[in-house]
């Protein structure tokens, strides 16, 4: 008998500071609903399937509490993770200067040059209240070798092609005798 084709698994891990839209970015992807009151996480496991390229992928979106820089990261958002979706909000530097800082506590913890990243400028419908321009998130991504793009959880705007972007980035680099990207691992020192 014919086996059921397999969905090649993906853990992608959400980080950023707090109260940027990591959850709403989530839920709406997932639910396709949004929520205005704020709601801190403490952690999350959201799954869905994606298609990317013809392939379903078997997707586990995992949502952090927010970080900021004393905060350590844990093991869960740093072992057997493909990718990372880092989140700021264009309405405050603050979150934006986080996504450096996020960026190195991961390669620190996993002892690597170089992990798939999507950066997300979230909220860009707060247009007034904009304090990072499109050109620094841009700036920013090249420099740090990832992806980027500006969403909006609350208008639905560019949601999915996060996890497209994202998929991107683990699958670069695969080929179909190779098809699995390796899983961050933590560095033993
Ligand atoms: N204007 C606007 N507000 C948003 C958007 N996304 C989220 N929010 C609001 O921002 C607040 C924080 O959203 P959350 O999704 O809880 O943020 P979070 O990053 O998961 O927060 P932590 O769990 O504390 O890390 C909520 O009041 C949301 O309604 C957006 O795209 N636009």
């Amino acid at each position: 008998m014919a086996q059921p084709a397999r969905h090649p698994k993906r853990k992608i891990a959400v980080l950023g500071s707090r109260s940027v839209g990591k959850s709403s970015l989530i839920v709406r992807y997932v639910e396709d609903a949004f929520v205005d009151s704020y709601y801190p996480t403490i952690e999350n496991i959201f799954n869905k399937c994606v298609k990317y390229k013809g392939v379903e992928y078997d997707c586990d979106v995992i949502d952090t509490a927010g970080q900021d820089e004393y905060s350590i990261l844990n093991s869960k958002h740093a072992i057997g993770i493909h990718g990372y979706v880092l989140v700021y909000s264009i309405a405050s530097r603050n979150s934006f200067e986080m996504v450096q800082t996020v960026y190195d506590k991961i390669l620190n913890y996993t002892g690597t040059e170089h992990v798939p990243c999507v950066i997300v400028g979230q909220k860009s419908d707060l247009h007034v209240q904009r304090q990072v321009s499109e050109q620094e998130g841009k700036d920013l991504a090249q420099q740090l070798q990832c992806a980027w793009v500006e969403t909006s959880a609350r208008h639905n705007a560019n949601v999915s092609k996060v996890f497209e972007l994202m998929l991107g980035e683990t699958e670069r680099g695969t080929t179909k005798e190779n098809p699995e990207p390796a899983p961050s691992k933590c560095d033993v020192m």
